[in-house]
This record gives structure tokens, C-alpha cells and sequence, in this order.
């Protein structure tokens, strides 16, 4: 197990969203956060992207081997860029996720990866926890209990991600440690972004509406938006999670309508399925601090604001990096199983008691 105290860990996250991958370091030691260091982004080309997204579905023992490879060159191409990590984290890239099924599903070998660049590697983070009953996701709860603390939190505040699906975490930073009773409610809200891009790629060739323009000149259809917020999962309580294309028939509510109205009324839909999501905190938070793509896109923002009576703000409000969020969280994350400390908890993922997650595998002739 690593030695107490602080490092620089190196963070990589592949998203739903398949547009590219993020990577950041993060100097912690698995409690605190110290300090945020360089971070690096490597886009997936439109030829990567078709194979990643032709693989997205399948599960161990189908062929996946040019997905796999895609991720594989993808990581060691952007964290070789990286100096001073002491450890890396490596979420890959999930293809499948239905936890009280089949598992959940992330390739990128991590081993391989650890040879590539000399470096210990954290992979397989969600396993464990779906093994023990949890959903496996969401996992950067903890870490966003550690972001509340770094910027000095005091009463309780929520971090949504709007990434391909959205994920709400409800933090109350009065609590010593994030796998205290009452610390953390996370959960998936909902399709975010992931629709959106799949009606603008099907209608327009475009792979996202760009700052909301074309929901900008559109109007919600309310009989879409009601149909939609009928899906049980609005109704079931968290902790629960999704899978990327687990909403894909909701586009079929959307079909008979215009360009502009369809991807009004489907971003409409991911701020309702958020307003739905808030429903579940267990006090209100002083402040809704938004990451991930989801950010830049100012329609969804406004749906946002004109619905909750808190601030909704950019998490750059508070000083963080949303375009790096996640990438930190797995840096984070790599040093508290390299700790032994828990990644999740029943709050975050419905697991039975809080568990370290992840496999640690280090690079050949060292302990
Ligand atoms: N300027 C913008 N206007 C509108 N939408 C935007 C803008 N910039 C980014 N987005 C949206 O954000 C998406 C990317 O978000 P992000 O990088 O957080 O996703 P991800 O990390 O892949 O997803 P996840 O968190 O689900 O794994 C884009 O595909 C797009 O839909
Ligand atoms: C199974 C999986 O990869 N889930 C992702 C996805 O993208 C957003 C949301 O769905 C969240 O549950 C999770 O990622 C973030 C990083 C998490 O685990 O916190």
C-alpha cells in the first residue's frame, strides 16, 4: 500500500459523450485536496468515434478489440504528455452498464497502461462496488465532497454534471468524511446531453447544439415532456444510475416535431429530469455548482435557474475547472484505493457499507 501523505496523482476520464479524453493531476493524499495541477485533453477523431460507438452496448467475451485499442492508444498518447505522477487513475471507457444485471462494463487495460508509462495504475473502479450491490456509479461523489471542503463549503451544496447523462451529488460538508451517514446523496438524473447530440447528429450532422442555439428558436412540447417524466426511473429513489443509451427511446417522443422544438423540448426534458432529481436532497443546498459540457450550453442553464430557488452556477464560480472534473476525480480517486480508503458508499451508489473500489496494477520489477 502507498505511503501516507500527500502525492500528485494523474486523473483520465473517456465520457459518455465519446468526444474525447480528459486527463488532470491532483495533489492529495486521498483525504484533502492540495492542489490542482496541468491538465490535457485528446479528442477522439470522427473514425475513433464510429468505432467507440460501435462498440458501446457489448459486454466481456464480444469482440471489442478495435474499441479497446482506440482507448488503450488514446490514454498512453495523452498521459505520456504528463510529468511527476506518482499514480495514475484510469476510468477507460464504459460500454455497458446495467448494474443489477449484467454489470457494468469499462475497457482500457490497465496493466498494459502501467507498462506503457512506469507508473503504478488504479483501473477497474466500479466493479467491486457492484459486486457488493452498489450501482457502480455515480463514483465522483467523494471526490466532491473533497471539492466542497477545498473550497471552503459550509452548509450543504449540490454538484451536477451535465455530461451524456447527468449526475446530481447533494454534499453536506459539516460532515468529517465523505463515507459518514448522512454526508452524500449522489445519484444519475437523467439523460443530459447524450440525446441532444443524437437528434442534432440524425437532423443536422452536427454533433451538438452548439451554446443552444437551435433550442433557442425552438419551444418545449409540454404532451413530450409529460410522457417522458412518466419513465419510473423519475419516481424511483436513489442512489440509481444509467446507462447512456437507456433513454434512447425518449428521441421518439420528439420525432414528429421541428428541428428547433425537438431539441428545445429534449433540453428541456434534462433540466426537468434535474428539477425531479433535486427533489431527493434532504435540505436544500445554498448553491447548485453545474460541471461538465452541459455548462456552456446557456438554454439548459436558464431552464435551470427559472426553476430552482438556489444560485446555479458554473462550478468556475467556485474557483473549480468543469472541463476537468471528472478527469481530478479519478486522480483523487487512484490515491484512496492505493490507500485503501472506501471510493463509494450507500449515499453515492446504494451500496450495502462504503468500499474501496478499483485494482491496482504496477508496472513489472516494482512492489
Ligand atoms: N458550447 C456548448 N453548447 C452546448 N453544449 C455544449 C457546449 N459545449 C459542450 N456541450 C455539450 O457537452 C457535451 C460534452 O460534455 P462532457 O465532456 O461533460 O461529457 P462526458 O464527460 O463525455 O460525459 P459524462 O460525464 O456523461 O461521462 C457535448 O457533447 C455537448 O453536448
Ligand atoms: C457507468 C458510467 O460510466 N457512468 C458515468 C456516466 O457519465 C455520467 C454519469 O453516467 C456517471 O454515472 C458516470 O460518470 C461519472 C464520472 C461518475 O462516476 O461519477
Amino acid at each position: 500500500m502507498l505511503k501516507a501523505g500527500r502525492i500528485w496523482a494523474l486523473g483520465a476520464m473517456s465520457g459518455t459523450s465519446l468526444d474525447g479524453v480528459d486527463a488532470a493531476m491532483v495533489e492529495t493524499d486521498g483525504e484533502e485536496i492540495f492542489a490542482f495541477g496541468a491538465s490535457d485533453y485528446r479528442g477522439y477523431s470522427e473514425g475513433e468515434q464510429a468505432v467507440l460507438a460501435g462498440a458501446l452496448g457489448k459486454w466481456p467475451g464480444e469482440d471489442v478489440a478495435e474499441a479497446e485499442a482506440v482507448v488503450q492508444m488514446a490514454h498512453a498518447e495523452l498521459l505520456s504528455r504528463f510529468e511527476g505522477a506518482q499514480l495514475v487513475g484510469f476510468h477507460g471507457q464504459t460500454l455497458a452498464h446495467e448494474p443489477r444485471e449484467r454489470g457494468t462494463y469499462q475497457i482500457g487495460d490497465g496493466a498494459a497502461l502501467s507498462e506503457a508509462l512506469g507508473v503504478p495504475v488504479v483501473w477497474d473502479f466500479r466493479s467491486a462496488d457492484v459486486e457488493l450491490g452498489g450501482e457502480g456509479a455515480p463514483l465522483a461523489p467523494f471526490f466532491h465532497f473533497a471539492c466542497a471542503k477545498w473550497i471552503g463549503a459550509e452548509r450543504p451544496l449540490c454538484f451536477l454534471n451535465l455530461g451524456g447523462v447527468g449526475n446530481l451529488t447533494w454534499v453536506d460538508p459539516r460532515k468529517d468524511r465523505p463515507e459518514a451517514e448522512g454526508a452524500l446523496l449522489a445519484f444519475d438524473t437523467g439523460p443530459a446531453n447524450a440525446p441532444i447530440n443524437d437528434v442534432m447528429m440524425r437532423r443536422r450532422g452536427l454533433p451538438y447544439d452548439k451554446d443552444g442555439a437551435l433550442a433557442r428558436r425552438g419551444h418545449v412540447e409540454d404532451g413530450a415532456l409529460e410522457l417522458f417524466l412518466d419513465d419510473a426511473y423519475f419516481s424511483r429513489m436513489p442512489p440509481k444510475s444509467l446507462d447512456r443509451n437507456e433513454f434512447s427511446d425518449m428521441i421518439g417522443l420528439v420525432n414528429e416535431l421541428s428541428d428547433a422544438d425537438a431539441v428545445a423540448t429534449l433540453t428541456g426534458m434534462s433540466a426537468a429530469a434535474v428539477l425531479r432529481g433535486m427533489e431527493h436532497c434532504p435540505e436544500p443546498p445554498e448553491r447548485l455548482l453545474v460541471t461538465g459540457g452541459g455548462r456552456h450550453n446557456p438554454v439548459l442553464m436558464e431552464m435551470l435557474r427559472v426553476a430552482l430557488d438556489c444560485p446555479v452556477e458554473p462550478v468556475e464560480a467556485a474557483g473549480l475547472d468543469g472541463d476537468m472534473l471528472e478527469a481530478q476525480a479519478f486522480a483523487y480517486l487512484a490515491v484512496r484505493v492505493a490507500r485503501g480508503r472506501p471510493t463509494s458508499g450507500p449515499g453515492t451508489t446504494g451500496v450495502r457499507a462504503a468500499v474501496c473500489g478499483g485494482t491496482i496494477s504496477r508496472p513489472e520489477g516494482t512492489d
